[in-house]
């Protein structure tokens, strides 16, 4: 028996298959829930392509929605697209024991509150990916590049929970930052995500070089970032200005890269739309700020959406 923390990844798709495959390797026992993929996995197991090595797995137990677990986890790492229609509260309801901790790893701003709500004894573990990877077929992830986690307790401290699932993660050869503020860090990447992953799709499933190199792109990504930073500002993070050139400049320096958002609409699946960008809005709303350019991506986002018959 190893007396390393039992892992459930709840949502095991690239970003779930992908850290599973990275707690494997430090030693814990890591389990899977699966849906479309259930059939695969529990047949051939978890491959990963990955510069960083084989990290192929066979998860201890592969589950599908439904399914009874006769014990609970340590640790039930939340991984799947936060989309409306989907309650993440009553997904992760069969498998969250007395001491489970709730460890979430998705984009978006404002998603932990339901399952707070949800769950108010269980400590709350919130991450934010920088990594580039991808389903490419059921069971099979590619890895394209990066790693790093930045964690922190919800909604802020730095806990010993986070720091035994940060050492873990570092044993397994992934670079985490702990941070006492979370939710401020949730708004530092969404500098970058809700301008560059809603405009990818309004452009067809653009990559970040044509967003930037298309006449007028980079003002209206450096337009979005200034609204996004308003908006956190009023909810009390302000960020220092140069984070815009940071930003531009850092994504000039990546190869032309599609962000996940981008490779959901061209392979037909939902749209993370309102973690990323219509939460940003609401709450920008609620403080009376105009917000122009985010309003108006949204509202067409949701245009073509309705015109699609998608979310
Ligand atoms: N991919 C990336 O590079 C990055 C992703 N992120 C974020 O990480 C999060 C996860 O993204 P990613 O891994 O790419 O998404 P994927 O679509 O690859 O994986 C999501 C997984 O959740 C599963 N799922 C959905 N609903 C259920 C359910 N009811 N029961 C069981 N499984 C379910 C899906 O199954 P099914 O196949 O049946 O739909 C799928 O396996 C998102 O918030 C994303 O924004 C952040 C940074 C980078
Ligand atoms: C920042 C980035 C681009 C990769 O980590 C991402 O969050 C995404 O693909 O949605």
């Amino acid at each position: 028996m190893s007396s390393k923390p039992d892992i459930l990844i709840v949502g095991a798709g690239a970003i779930g298959s992908f850290y599973g495959a990275i707690l494997k390797k430090a030693g814990c026992s890591v389990s899977t829930v699966l849906r479309s993929e259930y059939e695969a996995v529990k047949a051939n197991g978890i491959r990963i392509n990955s510069p960083l090595g084989d990290l192929s797995y066979r998860p201890d137990h592969v589950y599908k929605d439904g399914d009874k677990p006769e014990t609970t986890p340590d640790y039930l790492i939340l991984c799947v697209k936060v989309l409306p229609g989907v309650d993440r509260a009553a997904l992760v309801r069969p498998w969250m024991g007395e001491n489970t901790r709730l460890v979430l790893i998705e984009n978006g701003l404002d998603i932990e509150r339901e399952l707070a709500d949800a769950y108010p004894d269980n400590p709350i573990i919130s991450c934010l990916a920088f990594i580039a990877a991808s389903r490419t077929e059921p069971g099979v992830v590619e890895h394209k590049a990066y790693g790093k986690l930045v964690m922190g307790r919800y909604p802020k401290g730095i806990d010993d929970d986070c720091r035994e699932l940060s050492q873990l993660f570092m044993d397994g050869g992934i670079n985490i930052d702990l941070t006492e503020e979370v939710v401020g860090e949730r708004w530092r990447k969404c500098l970058w995500n809700t301008p560059f992953n809603p405009l990818s799709v309004i452009a067809n499933g653009a990559d970040t070089k044509t967003i930037l190199e298309t006449e007028g792109g980079e003002e209206l990504i450096r337009a979005m970032i200034r609204e996004v930073m308003d908006v956190a500002a009023a909810e009390g993070y302000p960020m220092d200005e140069k984070l815009i050139d940071q930003n531009i400049e850092g994504t000039r320096k990546m190869p032309p890269y599609k962000n996940s958002m981008a490779l959901d609409y061209l392979n037909g699946r939902p749209i993370e739309r309102e973690a990323v960008l219509g939460n940003v809005v609401a709450i920008a709303q609620r403080h009376g700020l105009p917000v122009p350019h985010l309003n108006t991506v949204l509202v067409t986002l949701k245009m073509r959406a309705n015109l699609e018959d998608r979310n």
